[in-house]
């Protein structure tokens, strides 16, 4: 007679053998006589946990005995237990697109909720900066054309920050400064609980003018934040602690829209390996070397050009001799004072232009860089390659970052991957 500790142990056992995984993955291998080998791997894919006591109650089922009741309640605490250290665990992620504001890619905008109940608004995410600021109730509605706007008066989780302030001067120009809110605040699906939310008080005539962007989100380094006295970290590095990886990453498209992704890596996004280089992260932007350059099919130049990956500048800035040699090969070309710029008929067919990282070669096509019409009526052309030597940084912006998948990772030390899509 098998005893019911013996009974009970053994189908423990067993259940425990069976419920453990989804069924193990076999590899098979077939010697020189055809002889097939079976060995066991442990399954790869992330799996749920196992409930032993929910095996037990299975194993009871199966042999008609009715379970007792202290088994049901055991399954209940075992999947409370598991629940609770899952969701402490790091798993959180989030992703959403990347829409043009203009048919040219001027600059991307992404739907953000802010508060309770939630406002949306569409935020321009910018590496290139590390501030949160937002058209508000508190903008003065002379300065307001069609934005939407925050008001921290319709949210049960606003709370002012008090006595602090910001104020932010853009390298094209362009600001804005006001006051601070934390408040919740949502990016595809990922929340921050207690995020710095600047509210607007002053924008300059250019964001005035842009009526389809409500604002910026900084994912620069939050050393760069111009919040005072006491600066905010920006969304990504709140979110941190809770991404399944450190990472956000960047898929800006070509007259298309695209997406940021936070918290993981898509392997649906682009094709073949990613090349990582080394970030640093003085002064807070995203700074990295390219390898070298190519224009058209003409020898790669191996040269270190460092940068800045920002997507929150349009176009792509290279040193003078960069820019001429690509300009030499476009028939009309010239560098106009009058236009501030390189400029082209544009009937003239362009190169393609290709930049380095580390091993890696990522070609922009000529059609990014065949940029505008000066006017709807111009036959003359603005490039998306233009000259950095008035800005005292190379900026590697959406006109080359569109032409990449975009690894930003937060990890010690920071690294920037690319990757073809
Ligand atoms: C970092 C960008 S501005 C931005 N992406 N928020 C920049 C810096 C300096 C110059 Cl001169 C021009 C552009
Ligand atoms: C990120 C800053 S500076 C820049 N990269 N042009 C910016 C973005 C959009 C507008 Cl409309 C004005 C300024």
């Amino acid at each position: 007679m098998v005893s019911f500790t013996d009974f009970f142990l053994t189908s423990l056992l067993a259940a425990a053998g069976l419920g453990s995984a989804l069924p193990p993955q076999i590899s098979t291998t077939k010697d020189q006589n055809g002889r097939l080998t079976l060995k066991q791997v442990r399954n790869p894919r992330p799996h749920k946990a196992f409930n032993p006591a929910r095996a037990t109650y299975r194993t009871f089922l199966k042999y008609g005995v009715p379970a007792p009741d202290y088994i049901k309640k055991a399954i209940t605490h075992i999947d409370d237990e598991q629940e609770e250290a899952f969701s402490r665990s790091k798993r959180d992620t989030g992703s959403a697109a990347a829409i043009p504001i203009n048919e040219v890619d001027i600059a991307y905008v992404t739907p953000v909720t802010v508060g309770t109940p939630p406002q949306t608004l569409m935020l321009d995410l910018d590496t290139g900066s590390s501030d949160l600021w937002v058209f508000s109730s508190l903008t003065p509605s002379s300065q307001v054309r069609g934005q939407d706007i925050y008001t921290p008066a319709n949210s049960s989780t606003s709370k002012l920050l008090n006595g602090h302030t910001w104020s932010i001067r853009y390298g094209d120009g362009s600001g804005s400064r006001g006051t601070v809110y934390l408040d919740t605040l949502a990016v595809g699906g990922l929340e921050v609980k207690s995020q710095a939310v600047q509210t607007a008080q002053e924008v300059s005539s250019s964001f005035t003018q842009e009526q389809s962007l409500d604002g910026l989100m900084g994912l620069g380094f939050s050393t760069l934040n111009t919040v005072r006295p006491s600066s905010q970290l920006t969304f990504f590095d709140n979110a941190r602690p809770s991404l399944d990886e450190e990472v956000f990453t960047a898929d800006l498209k070509y007259h298309a829209t695209g997406s940021y992704d936070f918290g993981f890596v898509d392997r649906a996004k682009y094709t073949g390996n990613i090349s990582y280089t080394a970030v640093t992260e003085s002064p807070g932007y995203w700074t990295h070397s390219l390898s070298g350059y190519a224009v058209g099919s003409g020898a790669f130049q191996t040269t270190r050009l460092s940068g800045i990956s920002d997507t929150g500048t349009t176009l792509l800035y290279l040193p003078t001799a960069v820019v001429t040699a690509y300009y030499r090969q476009v028939q009309g070309a010239q560098n106009s004072q009058y236009y501030g710029g390189y400029v082209f008929p544009c009937s003239s067919s362009l190169p393609t232009f290709t930049f380095g990282i580390e091993e890696a070669r990522f070609t922009i096509p000529a059609s990014y860089i065949n940029y505008t019409r000066i006017s709807p009526t111009s036959t003359t052309c603005y490039g998306g390659l233009q000259s950095s030597s008035g800005l005292g940084i190379n900026i590697f912006g959406d006109v080359a970052l569109k032409a990449a998948f975009v690894v930003f990772s937060g990890t010690n030390p920071p690294r920037i991957g690319f990757a073809h899509k």
